[in-house]
């Protein structure tokens, strides 16, 4: 194994690498912490790493104000402990959060913040994790850097001589910022569409592009989630029928969608979402507000980013003062975990789902099944068996040092 004794003896008072206790978890988000409760019940101890300076950064930091779940709380649990009684069928941001937080505390879990995993490799028989600061070792790692770990910027010609702001749906908070402002939303996935929604609700005018092929269906259909009937047919019918079922109360529901420059894929809802991770749009108003024209949908892509506007593919000028990427987001593993073929170039497990849970040499993803918060649930239970199984057989990984980390000397 590769060793940090060089950089010791250039610095002996300092040691910086050192053996963990259990496994190492990378994200201290929904899906690293549910790993870390779900190991603790188990009586394994593990250490997270996060790189910003809280838990559920992504809920936190990048997240407009108005984001509600928009799967009822069943089914955004993480194991062991449920979300609390009183809170309401879809909880707020802030009440996320704040479930977050109790879990965290509750189960004792203490990430270390500001702990930016720059590289992961394995090397003789351990995986060798770098920060910025320190390197950590251990015989598992549970990658827990989410599916949306960076927005998607795409490279659009001009952007660099727009004369107003242009942000990625992350850093939007609200619409109290564009009174007023004739607003470009590039994307229609439930963040465009959450977004258009919250820039009428504030006096703008968005523009909506939508250059591609997209579901629409309502958030609940006869006072039921349209998660849980998609959920509960499953049990008894196969994916495509259930697709058609869907697909048929939404039209009798929201009406022809493609009249509105919505047009549906030729997939089904949720084998779309299972193959490739598009999440169909779960309306919460928007399309209410792109029916009465507050919400203008522009079925042209962008061609080019002008000095005051947009250029779009059928040749086309429009004046905008803003713009807003809605334009989604992707896994960063490609860019530090290094010599392993379990992920594909986008960052994604090769492994289809329900197995995706598990590689080798000790290696585990949580939250990497496009399913959700419910993928997540499901991932960290398994993970937390499998490493608990083998913990309680070796001895020689549990120490008797009270510390997570066991400094090399
Ligand atoms: C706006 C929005 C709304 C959503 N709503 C729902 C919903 O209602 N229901 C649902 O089921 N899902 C929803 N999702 C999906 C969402 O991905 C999950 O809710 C959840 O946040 C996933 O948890 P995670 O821990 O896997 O990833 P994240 O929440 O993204 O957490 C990953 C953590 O890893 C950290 N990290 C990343 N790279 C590194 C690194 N190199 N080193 C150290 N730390 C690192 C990040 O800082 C972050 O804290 C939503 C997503 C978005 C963007
Ligand atoms: N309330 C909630 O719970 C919310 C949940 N979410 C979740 O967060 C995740 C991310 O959602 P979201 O941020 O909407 O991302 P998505 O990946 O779902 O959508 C991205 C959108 O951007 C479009 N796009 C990408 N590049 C371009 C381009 N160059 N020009 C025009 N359009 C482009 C895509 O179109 P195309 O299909 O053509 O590529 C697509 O419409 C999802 O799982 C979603 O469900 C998001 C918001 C709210
Ligand atoms: O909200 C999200 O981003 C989710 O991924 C939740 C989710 C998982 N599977 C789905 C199928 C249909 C709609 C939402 C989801």
């Amino acid at each position: 194994m590769g060793s940090c004794k060089e950089n010791q003896q250039e610095n002996p008072q300092q040691s910086n690498c050192g053996f963990v206790q259990g496994p190492i978890i990378v994200g201290a988000g929904p899906s690293g912490l549910a790993a870390a409760a779900c190991l603790s019940n188990h009586g394994v101890p593990s250490l997270i790493l996060e790189k910003s300076d809280c838990i559920a950064s992504l809920w936190q930091h990048k997240t407009y104000d108005r984001l509600k779940l928009h799967l009822p709380k069943q089914f955004c649990e993480l194991p062991l402990m449920g979300f609390p009684e009183d809170f309401p069928k879809y909880p707020t941001k802030s009440q996320f959060i704040s479930y977050m937080e109790t879990y965290a505390s509750h189960f004792s879990i203490k990430p270390k913040f500001n702990q930016a995993v720059q590289s992961a490799e394995f090397d003789s028989g351990f995986w060798r994790v770098k920060t910025q600061d320190f390197e950590y070792i251990s015989k598992w790692l549970i990658v827990a850097t989410g599916e949306n770990a960076e927005p998607v910027i795409p490279e659009i010609g001009g952007m660099e001589i727009f004369q107003g702001p242009i942000l990625h749906t992350s850093l939007y908070k609200s619409g109290s910022d564009f009174k007023n402002q004739k607003v470009l939303v590039v994307g229609c996935g439930n963040s465009g569409m959450e977004v258009s929604l919250d820039l009428c609700r504030h006096n703008a005018n968005p523009h909506m592009v939508v250059r591609n092929t997209v579901h629409v269906l309502p958030r609940e259909m006869f006072g039921f989630s349209t998660f849980g009937i998609a959920m509960a047919l499953l049990k008894w019918l196969p994916l495509k029928l259930v697709d058609k079922v869907l697909l048929l109360l939404a039209t009798i529901i929201l009406g022809n969608t493609d009249q509105l420059g919505l047009r549906r894929p030729k997939t089904g809802p949720i084998e779309l979402k299972n193959a490739t991770g598009k999440t169909p749009v779960l309306d919460v108003g928007a399309l209410a507000q792109i029916k009465s024209g507050k919400i203008k949908v522009v079925v042209e892509g962008v061609k080019e980013i002008t000095r005051n506007g947009a250029r779009f593919m059928n040749g086309q000028e429009k004046e905008f003062d803003s713009i807003i990427l809605a334009t989604g987001y992707k896994s960063n593993v490609p860019t530090w975990l290094k010599g392993c073929d379990f992920f594909t170039k986008e960052g994604m497990p090769k492994t289809p789902f329900p197995d995706c849970w598990k590689g080798s040499e000790g290696l585990y993803t949580v939250g990497f099944t496009r399913r959700g918060l419910l993928g997540t649930a499901s991932d960290a239970v398994e993970i937390a068996n499998d490493i608990a199984q083998l913990w309680k057989t070796n001895k020689d990984w549990r120490s008797s040092c009270n510390s997570h980390i066991i400094l090399l000397k």
